[in-house]
């Protein structure tokens, strides 16, 4: 009991507030340097911009997704009515704002950006809101991160394009009905299970982005190298995108990467043999893994026997953020079948086995 209590003690005195704010940063920088991310990392930004497709017809991949926007889009045209609200929901990197960019350049509407985080006060809100032009796209990124005061204040907007206002205060306060022009909302998430049911009720399309399969990525890359005037071969991108994570913004990462290794060590030209020397170089193994998936994996494999472990014990064992854990590593290796998230926890399949070299124990080879 005694011991336990001295633990608790050394625990809050080693750990105060304010150095587990530090200890997050920490996690969210490593994450940020991190080549292989899915998530944006400073440089990415000039480059996203010159490399982000402009119209529904130069996006590659998602099917199923473009074709629902498209039927939709042309819908909206023919009836000169604004879009239904649109809903994307998919991982890190896979073109949510990309897409939503583009509903505005196919409906040829003003364009207006903000984000769940950015939004603190009811009045930016009103400000936002009040301002729009007829039939603009409002686009609203990490919509899961939105205050519940101000989604509350959202419901009116999206169903019947009013805002309640209340004006003074105390007995005096009165509330005024305020029409808002109407317009398309956009919204995206990487955690689409945190958004409430009546929110998530306010859209009409709901689109789902996937993983890239390697043909689709390598088209990316190809589309990628001409914009920045790379010379690249098939080869060269299909090295590319074999280990780019399903994910476009990893994609045009390491081109940018393979790009520089080519100038200098190379002739200049991406090919095949180039490509896989500067990938080996930055340790991006044929899966697009690389040091922190590997440790994520051996660590449940050695540390925890291959699962089942739970988030919060495999996140402390890593020192990284469960949420970067769940939004930014896991999607990726539950999608190629080296991870399964169980009810009891994270557990290591026989590819992470194999692919780490490490012979699994027969007990669980049996299932
Ligand atoms: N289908 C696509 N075709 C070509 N390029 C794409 C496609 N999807 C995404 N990209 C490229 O990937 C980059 C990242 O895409 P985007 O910023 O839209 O992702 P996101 O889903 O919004 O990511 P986040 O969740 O981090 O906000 C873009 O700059 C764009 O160049
Ligand atoms: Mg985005």
């Amino acid at each position: 009991m005694l011991r336990g209590w001295f633990r608790l003690t050394i625990a809050v005195v080693d750990f105060p507030k304010n150095k587990t704010k530090i200890d997050l940063n920490r996690g969210a920088s490593a994450e940020a340097e991190r080549l292989v991310s899915a998530g944006k990392v400073d440089d990415d930004a000039a480059f996203e911009l010159k490399l982000r497709p402009a119209r529904l017809q130069e996006f590659i991949g998602q099917t199923k997704a473009k074709e629902q926007l498209a039927i939709a889009l042309e819908a909206a045209k023919s009836r000169g009515e604004a879009l239904d609200h649109v809903l994307l929901f998919g991982p890190p990197g896979l073109g949510k704002t990309t897409l939503a960019t583009i509903i505005a350049n196919e409906l040829g509407v003003g364009y207006q950006q903000t984000s769940g985080p950015a939004l603190q006060i009811q009045g930016d809100l009103t400000a936002i809101l009040t301002n729009l032009r007829e039939k603009q796209v409002l686009f609203l990124d990490e919509i899961h991160r939105l205050q519940p005061v101000l989604e509350e204040k959202l419901y009116t907007a999206l169903e019947d394009y009013k805002l309640d206002i209340i004006i003074g205060q105390g007995p005096a306060a009165r509330t005024h009905v305020m029409e808002i022009r109407p317009f398309t909302f956009v919204a995206a998430t990487t955690r689409p299970g945190l958004l409430s049911s009546p929110l998530r009720s306010r859209f009409g399309i709901l689109l789902r982005l996937e993983f890239y399969t390697d043909d689709e990525l390598r088209f990316v890359v190809e589309r990628s190298a001409e914009v920045l005037g790379v010379p690249i071969d098939r080869d060269g991108a299909a090295e590319i995108a074999m280990r780019s994570r399903g994910t476009p913004r990893i994609a045009n990462r390491l081109l940018r990467r393979v790009r520089d290794y080519a100038q200098v060590r190379g002739q200049g030209v991406i090919d095949r043999p180039t490509a896989n020397a500067a990938l080996s170089l930055l340790e991006v193994d044929a899966h697009g893994f690389d040091e922190l998936d590997r440790r994520l994996l051996r660590t449940i494999i050695e540390k925890y026997d291959g699962g089942p472990v739970g988030l919060n014990t495999l996140a402390a064992a890593l020192a990284e953020e469960q949420d970067a854990l769940e939004e930014v590593y896991e999607p990726f290796l539950i999608q190629i079948g080296f991870l399964d998230r169980t009810p009891r926890g994270r557990v290591a399949t026989r590819l992470a086995y194999e692919h780490l070299g490490i012979e699994m124990p027969r007990k669980l080879s049996l299932f």
